[in-house]
């Protein structure tokens, strides 16, 4: 069963997630040598983490960032200076300003991007950023997974409909490429089922009126045709939802 943390107040929900991400980072490491991996999204979660890895001060003092690994759940093929680059969005509110606030960053963490040098040329070359990508992740699993929920019930770039559902069928590849993606930029790369089957915890994070029709549809009709309500039935028991009442207050079952 699924578990919600909904909140009335966006510090308060920021806050939670940062407990949550610290506490996932303490269980994953055991001593000095082992690791964190983690896997983030973009959109709105970026900001959502520099609330809490940044601007709280107490929460940030807890994060061990040098045993961080941290990797991107999907990526948009633009440079990554480029506005719409998730690795660009992170950089900027997270890593940016670690580095001003002092020493703390120079052991990592360790950030994994998309090789730049492919973006922009053939369609062969995004199947190469994909399977590159690939086989940078850790072999036994995420620690954690922080995904988005979009307007439409897309997650990482998982997006419904006919047209995108050769990404929700894959199940070999770990990374793979989509294509004429609903919202732009068109080609992304993605994780797929098969990573996310494979961490050991799941959050997605959700705010704002625009997420409250989606809400409804992924927890009330439970619309398994939604990549987000997917993940909610295969991986329940791994699976946390932190969101705010504006998001969630359609919801009419009781979670
Ligand atoms: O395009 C994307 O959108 C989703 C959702 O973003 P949000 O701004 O509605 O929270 C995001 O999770 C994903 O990483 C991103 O590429």
């Amino acid at each position: 069963m699924v578990r919600v943390c909904n909140y009335n107040d966006k510090e308060l929900l920021a806050e939670k997630v940062g407990e949550y991400i610290i506490e996932c980072q303490d269980k994953a490491l055991k001593d000095q040598d082992s690791q964190f991996n983690i896997a983030i999204s973009g959109g709105s979660l970026v900001n959502v983490l520099h609330k809490c890895l940044v601007a709280n001060k107490k929460l940030a003092s807890r994060v061990k960032w040098s045993q961080w690994q941290l990797y991107f759940c999907d990526e948009r093929l633009v440079p990554l200076d480029d506005e719409d680059s998730n690795y660009g969005a992170f950089k900027k509110a997270v890593l940016d300003p670690l580095m001003h606030n002092g020493d703390h960053l120079n052991l990592g963490p360790t950030v994994f991007a998309i090789n730049e040098s492919l973006v922009h040329q053939k369609d062969s070359q995004n199947e190469k950023i994909a399977q590159e990508y690939e086989s940078l992740l850790p072999a036994d699993g995420f620690d954690l997974l922080l995904l988005g929920c979009g307007p439409d019930g897309h997650t990482c770039s998982l997006f419904p409909g006919e047209k995108h559902k050769y990404l929700l069928q894959e199940a070999h590849k770990k990374v793979a490429w989509c294509h004429d993606s609903p919202k732009p930029p068109s080609d992304r790369i993605t994780f797929t089922l098969p990573v996310i089957a494979d961490s050991r915890n799941i959050a997605f994070v959700a705010e704002g009126s625009s997420k409250q029709d989606i809400m409804h549809q992924i927890f009330d009709l439970q619309d398994e045709s939604l990549p987000t309500a997917l993940i909610n039935r295969n991986y329940g028991s791994r699976v946390t939802w932190f969101t705010d009442e504006d998001a969630f207050s359609k919801v009419q079952s009781n979670h």
